[in-house]
């Protein structure tokens, strides 16, 4: 990102969003109406039923079905909309019984989402669609085209479906027949068809931040979202609720439910927010067990019925407790604020971890953060301080709150947020800054070896990585080489990130993508770590990482009555699962055999000769080993404070840590 224009071009440009300026009135018209009473200051917005959430947008036009429900009476809006009477008691909220799911966009959020969807809903046929037929094989294949932890066995069974089996184990007191899974869940590029059979439709495209044009640098560019809609407007069935998944501005809901109006101005559809809060790198469990699932809807009969639509689609294996349902807005709005307000956490600890290194006095900013997060307001999670945050959310949903701040004319608002960034660009600017420093002020000659380039650990996603950042920066100091590994991307993604960075052909030329660490640190004069992968921690340091799978999980024995249901869900069948690997002492993934075999790849599979394996594979790195490859005087700057600082040292390591004293 280019902060300069973040921090110079304060982005302003009123009615940028059309949907937006239909139900606020613009930042024009804000400031010609200063003298209205109410109109005018921050605090009208509140008094704004839109902003306080009990206008919710227009509802469809009653549904020309005979079972439809009557609308309630509608109540008049400040704006002169009406709206539906809500929280009525009579309120109706039977859910539409759902039988076909379809998800737009097979992307990280798309695929997994549908998996696991159906995955718990066996009865439920769920096509996931995509213009990338590429992706789309990859779905099809064994080789996935994203690496979860659990997800190739969740797609698995849904997608193959399962043998029929019986399951006899010492811990319980009979036998449990379990039936053969039919397939439900299809990947594949027949985007119409699968719109005109869906009850729910997800949509679940990118959303980037706009890199050229008006807004560019900080707006969402949402074209991905309109293009969708339209095949779906022009498509689906009357009745079929669309679900807006991906990350959006504020309003879109009224965008989306526009592009339906102009195509169907006949036909009933609702538009729900349901955003996603999976974070990469633990997807599957995420999903699994999410802190919560987010539903907004019209506040309106319609609205209401198809919220609970969508929520017993989740029920089949969420805790009803966990099922938050709010207005349409509201739920947009709150996507980008939780992730505002972890990055936030990030920066702060970011901030703290340079005053530790300038304090010069032995503060630690691992010991601050084990000090914040034991007390309970603070709590432990995203304290960790670093070379920055990555990926493709984080960023791109900062500015676009940011930007909405601005559009509405708050620009403190706006500024408060926008400091985030900054904090984040000057940590990684830092970083590579003292890296140079340290190394006499030059890399010329040199060869540096990167360790990690994923955004962060446990997944293949190098999208907005902060090591392409600090890449660029060292590679224009002409090092010799810099060498760069990490145990989980595929090469070709880490090139064409590296490609799109903007570097010149001379600084191209010097930069090597290596297939393990043994050839990344020889002969280098300096080893950044990058990604917090537990492989660069070290055989060294006392017990080897667990590899995960092998942790003796705890059997939720609420869940082991599996065999006193006749059919039981996959919620029970992973107890199962859990117990048989407890008695067989193994972390098989599939220990009680109800996979079916996979399709053997065709002759010259370009993935299987490639050899990516799973990062759980990848060797550690034998830190001993490094020290005897490495040139004098070895320095490892950790960007992630990953390995155990004292026993570098032993072996004789120059080691920084981030907010570890002095650099
Ligand atoms: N990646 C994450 O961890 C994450 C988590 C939560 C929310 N989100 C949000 O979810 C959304 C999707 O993110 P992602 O990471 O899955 O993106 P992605 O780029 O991995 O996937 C998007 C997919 O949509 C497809 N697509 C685009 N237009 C299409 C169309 N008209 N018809 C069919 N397919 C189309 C693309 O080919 C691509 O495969 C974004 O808004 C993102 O902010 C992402
Ligand atoms: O204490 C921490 C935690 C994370 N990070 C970094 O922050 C970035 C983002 O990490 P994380 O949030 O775990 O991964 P994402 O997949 O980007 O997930 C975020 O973005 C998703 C997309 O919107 C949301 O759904 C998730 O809830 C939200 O956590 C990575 O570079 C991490 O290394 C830190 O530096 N310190």
């Amino acid at each position: 990102m280019d902060m300069r224009r973040v921090e110079t071009s304060r982005p302003v440009l009123p009615n940028l969003h059309g949907h937006l300026a239909r139900s606020f009135p613009s930042s024009q018209s804000l400031a010609s109406s200063q003298n209205s009473p109410g109109a005018s200051t921050p605090n009208s917005w509140a008094a704004n039923p839109w902003a306080r959430g009990t206008g919710t947008p227009e509802t469809s036009p009653p549904s020309t079905r005979a079972h439809s429900p009557e609308l309630k009476p509608k109540a008049t809006t400040e704006d002169g909309n009406t709206s539906p009477v809500v929280g009525s008691p009579d309120t109706p909220q039977i859910p539409k019984a759902v039988k076909n799911i379809c998800f737009v966009g097979a992307g990280f959020v798309g695929g997994p989402t549908a998996a696991v969807i159906a995955y718990h809903n066996p009865e439920i046929l769920v096509n996931v669609v995509d213009l990338n037929e590429q992706r789309v094989a990859a779905w099809n294949s064994c080789h996935l085209p994203i690496h979860e932890n659990g997800l190739l066995k969740v797609v698995r069974t849904a997608r193959d479906g399962t043998l029929g089996t019986t399951v006899t184990l010492p811990d319980l007191d009979r036998a449990i027949e379990l039936d053969a899974r039919q397939p439900n869940l299809v990947f594949s590029t027949k985007v119409v068809e699968a719109i005109e059979e869906a009850d729910i439709i997800f949509i679940c495209v990118n959303t980037p931040t706009k890199t050229y044009g008006l807004g560019a640098g900080s707006m969402a560019d949402v074209s991905a979202i309109e293009s969708a809609t339209r095949t779906v407007a022009k498509n689906a069935r009357e009745g079929t609720i669309i679900v807006e998944k991906s990350t959006v501005p504020c309003g879109t809901a009224r965008m989306i439910q526009d592009i339906l109006r102009y195509h169907r101005p006949e036909t009933s559809f609702e538009v729900l927010s349901n955003p996603e809060f999976l974070a990469e790198g633990t997807a599957v469990e995420n999903l699994m067990h999410p802190d919560r699932i987010l539903i907004g809807s019209a506040q309106t009969l319609p609205g209401l019925r198809a919220a609970a639509a969508l929520k017993a689609v989740y029920a089949a294996w969420v805790p009803a407790a966990r099922i938050v349902t709010v207005n349409t807005f509201s739920s947009e709005l709150a996507k980008l604020v939780a992730n505002t307000m972890l990055a936030q956490r990030i920066s702060s600890m970011n901030a703290v971890s340079a005053m530790c290194e300038e304090l010069g006095l032995g503060a630690d900013v691992d010991d601050v953060s084990l000090a914040l997060g034991k007390d309970s307001r603070i709590g432990p999670k995203f304290l960790q301080a670093g070379v920055g945050f990555g990926g493709s959310c984080f960023e791109k949903d900062i500015l676009n709150l940011a930007y909405l701040a601005s559009e509405l004319r708050l620009d403190a608002v706006a500024e408060y947020w926008l400091g985030i960034l900054r904090i984040n660009e000057y940590q990684r600017q830092r970083y590579a800054r003292n890296v140079v420093r340290e190394l006499n002020g030059s890399l010329r000659g040199k060869k540096i070896a990167v360790l990690g380039f994923a955004f962060k650990d446990g997944t293949n996603d190098t999208r907005n990585s902060i090591a392409v950042h600090i890449i660029k920066d060292l590679a224009e100091e002409m090092p010799r080489e810099i060498a760069i590994f990490d145990p989980g991307c595929a090469r070709a993604d880490i090139l064409d990130e590296i490609q799109n960075s903007g570097l010149t052909q001379s600084q191209l030329e010097r930069i090597k993508i290596c297939t393990g660490w043994r050839e990344t640190a020889q002969d280098s004069s300096a080893v950044c770590v990058l990604t917090q992968w537990k492989h660069f921690r070290g055989c060294q340091m006392g017990r080897p990482p667990k590899l995960s799978g092998t942790e003796t999980k705890l059997v939720d024995l609420s869940l082991l009555q599996a065999h006193q249901h006749d059919s039981p869900t996959e919620m029970r069948i992973r107890a199962l699962e859990d117990l048989a690997r407890r008695e067989q002492q193994s972390p098989i993934e599939d220990p009680l055999g109800r996979l079916k075999p996979l399709t053997p790849c065709p002759e010259g599979c370009k993935d299987c000769t490639l050899g990516i394996g799973s990062p759980e594979e990848a060797e550690t790195v034998d830190w001993v080993e490094v020290a005897q490859m490495m040139q004098e005087p070895r320095w490892v700057f950790d960007g992630r404070n990953v390995v155990n600082t004292l026993e570098l040292q032993a072996l004789g390591f120059r080691v920084r840590g981030i907010g570890k004293g002095p650099w």
